[in-house]
């Protein structure tokens, strides 16, 4: 048993809810102490089976504006210290539900944004064999299009539902092709996407013509966008949402962004006129009903953040996207 005088990386009392590895338990060892894994929950290594594993992608070198999402991973997990084990508005305990590890970071090529795509896809490729499902936090929005390659090599074209004040289907910047601006372009070239069952949720600010939104719907997503959050309300985004993916596999990509800069002020290329961190969790929490086989949480920018109000909204983002992720035992829960 820990005490005072064990130094922590000897004896890390943990959480061991239904037989699953947990988070440090902060009753014990407290929250500012001990490991800067995601949640204080287990690296890979520690566990033999994985049911989700948090993959961070430290990339930023697709970006347009601010650079620093490179950052974001190391700055997320420090921000989700405070997670607790129970969720009560999902009425789940994701991390007893399901074996949850921190996968660490990869290691990519900060320098050549070929090979950093290339070898995201096949550090996801590799998790995915570990791991049924996986959570990335990112990173640029540009590591998007690697990870939707490795999720469509298992599921076949997905269903994305895309939270970002962004399209983010642009063609190219400068004669890039692989930029944060270009993700969702290149996933609806390369057959990756379910052209019937995409969606942008929170799309908001100037565009660079009219057109931008004609070759959206081309290449296969819908909008909600922000100005229609106040009518739609949560609820009336989640019917939106399931309206368009059914029982699909979804995969959802969260650029922190799609917050307003008042709840998310670390990030590169802020938009005004966003999400509430409130309306974002009530939508996600409605993923629980839906097919969620994976999710990404990218764009998060520390040197822009203050009081780690980006890095909060971002790990709870995070932690209601693994809590829909947990198995049920009745699936028709109300929330
Ligand atoms: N994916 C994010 N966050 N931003 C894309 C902005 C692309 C542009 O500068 O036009
Ligand atoms: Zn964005
Ligand atoms: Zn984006």
């Amino acid at each position: 048993m820990a005490d005072a005088t064990t130094p922590l990386h000897q004896t890390l009392p943990r959480i061991t809810e239904g037989g699953r590895v947990g988070q440090v338990d902060a009753t014990v060892v407290p929250r500012f102490a001990g490991p800067p894994t995601f949640a204080r929950l287990p690296r890979v290594d520690e566990v033999s089976d994985v049911d989700v594993a948090v993959l961070g992608v430290p990339f930023d070198a697709g970006v347009s504006y601010r650079p620093g999402a490179r950052f974001g991973p190391a700055h997320i997990r420090e921000s989700s210290r405070l997670l607790r084990p129970y969720n009560p508005a999902q009425d789940v305990s994701p991390f007893a539900a399901q074996q949850v590890v921190d996968a660490g970071d990869l290691g990519v090529n900060p320098f050549s944004i070929d090979e950093a795509v290339d070898s995201i896809e096949a550090g996801a490729r590799a998790v995915l064999e570990r791991a049924g499902r996986m959570l990335t936090l990112g990173g640029d929005h540009t590591i998007t299009l690697p990870l939707l390659r490795a999720h469509a090599a298992a599921h076949g074209p997905i269903a994305v539902v895309h939270f970002d004040a962004h399209l983010d289907t642009w063609d190219t910047y400068f004669g890039a092709r692989y930029t944060h601006g270009t993700p969702f372009r290149r996933a609806s070239e390369e057959g990756l996407l379910d052209k019937e069952a995409c969606l942008h949720v929170g799309s908001r600010g100037p565009l660079y013509s009219a057109k931008d939104l004609d070759d959206d719907a081309t290449l296969g997503f819908a909008i909600v966008p922000s100005v229609e959050m106040d009518d739609l309300g949560a609820r009336g985004v989640i019917e939106r949402i399931r309206d368009r993916v059914g029982d699909r596999p979804v995969y959802a990509s969260i650029d922190i962004d799609v917050l307003d800069p008042g709840f998310a002020p670390g990030t590169g290329t802020p938009e005004t006129g966003g999400l509430t961190g409130r309306e974002l969790l009530a939508i996600l929490r409605g993923f629980a009903d839906l097919n969620l086989i994976g999710a990404d949480v990218v764009e998060v920018a520390p040197a822009y953040d203050h009081a780690e109000v980006t890095g909060i909204a971002a790990s709870h983002v995070s932690y209601e996207l693994l809590s829909a992720m947990a198995p049920r035992a009745d699936s028709e829960v109300s929330r």
